[in-house]
């Protein structure tokens, strides 16, 4: 975790710029598609911590690189393409003769630009990390450089942080900001720790890693968001190994590809007691059940391919959160609406908002 907390400072500067940016609207008195700035937020970051360079969605309110729906039509084809795995050489073959690009194509265009002016810097020495980490590509590269890997690993490894770790954040914190402004009496809850802390000069403005680990409730909210709403919304498959497998009193044999979605995991009752469909953080209280509600989160995945940018994202989640709740009230656009939602492979919320000052008429 400690090389996690590294980047926190690449975090913090994308806050700043996100708070500032949410105080206009406010002021402005702007309809705000929230999933869509939680989109333009976790992509800044994820732009931050991967090339030393934001996408500057945020200080552009756009999509600057034109890779969002991009990214969107490659995960939407692929999770149908991905229940016939054997169709996708014949796809992207098919594809590729008619000259239609990739949805990956705007991603792996940009992802192919910064590598390149990296290595070449990297070769004349002059990329000195200006923040006080060390950027994912600035590793790479060195490792390349060393012959540790070559350039198609380098260009996977940027690719995938940018595809697997934005979206999927941008997912969890606009269901975490639907859940807390329609559920009052838990961002009550929240506020009253964030205030009693800060007061007590126990968190800072913007609070710190650290700090949130002793914040008890939002640890329990964000829990609580993850297991309602996790961003993967098919299963996560697994080949039976040699030998064959028993699950649940059936017989696999070797080959079988088996797996389960974390949507039904997380929403049972024998795990999360009768009210599992509600949000309701203080279900974490209990330390007896906890550890066994723990060991049915799957939002990360688990085993051998879990999810590898797990504590990025709750680094983000964990830090961005807080800043928004004491500062900004939400109201949304149909407040008696449940969360509208779009899924394929990810499972996007839809809705509409005006952040206002906390506390302002
Ligand atoms: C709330 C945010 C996130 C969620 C819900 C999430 C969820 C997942 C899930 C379910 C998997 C599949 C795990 C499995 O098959 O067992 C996965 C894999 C992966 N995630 Fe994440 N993820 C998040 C954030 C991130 C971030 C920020 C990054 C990168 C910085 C990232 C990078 C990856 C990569 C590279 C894999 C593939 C790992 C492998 O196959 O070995 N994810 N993620």
């Amino acid at each position: 975790m400690s090389s996690m907390v590294s980047y926190e400072k690449a975090v913090d500067d994308m806050t700043t710029i996100c708070i500032r940016k949410m105080h206009q609207f406010a002021e402005d008195g702007r309809l705000t598609d929230v999933p869509h700035w939680m989109q333009y937020y976790a992509f800044d970051v994820i732009g931050e911590i991967t090339f030393n360079k934001s996408f500057g969605m945020m200080e552009h309110e756009a999509d600057t690189t034109g890779m969002i729906p991009g990214i969107r039509k490659a995960n939407d084809s692929l999770a149908f393409l991905g229940i016939i795995p054997n169709l996708l050489p014949w796809v992207i073959t098919l594809t590729t003769l008619i000259g239609k690009q990739s949805g990956s194509g705007a991603l792996n265009g940009y992802a192919l630009d910064v590598i390149s002016e990296t290595r070449e810097m990297n070769k004349q020495s002059t990329v000195r990390d200006s923040k006080s980490y060390d950027t994912f590509l600035k590793k790479l590269v060195d490792m390349e450089a060393g012959g540790r890997i070559k350039m198609p690993n380098v260009m996977d490894a940027c690719a995938s942080n940018i595809g697997a770790g934005s979206d999927t954040t941008a997912i969890t914190l606009s269901a975490a900001l639907f859940y807390l402004f329609t559920n009052p009496q838990v961002l009550k809850t929240l506020r009253e720790e964030i205030d009693t802390m800060a007061a007590d000069g126990r968190i800072s403005d913007p609070v710190t890693f650290q700090e949130a680990q002793d914040m008890h409730y939002l640890q329990a909210t964000i829990k609580e968001t993850l297991r309602l709403h996790p961003a993967v919304g098919t299963i996560l498959p697994r080949v039976v190994p040699e030998g064959g497998i028993e699950l649940s009193s059936q017989y696999f044999p070797a080959g079988t590809e088996v797996g389960v979605n974390s949507w039904v995991l997380h929403y049972s009752k024998d795990t999360y007691g009768p009210d599992a469909e509600r949000f309701r953080p203080e279900r974490w209280n209990s330390a007896e059940k906890t550890k066994m509600m723990e060991s049915m989160m799957f939002a990360f995945g688990g085993g051998s391919r879990t999810c590898i940018g797990r504590n990025i994202s709750l680094l983000e989640i964990t830090k961005v959160i807080p800043q928004i709740v004491r500062k900004f009230d939400l109201v949304l656009e149909h407040p008696d609406k449940p969360m509208d939602t779009k899924c394929a492979w990810f499972v996007y919320p839809a809705y509409k908002g005006w952040f206002k000052l906390r506390g302002s008429k």
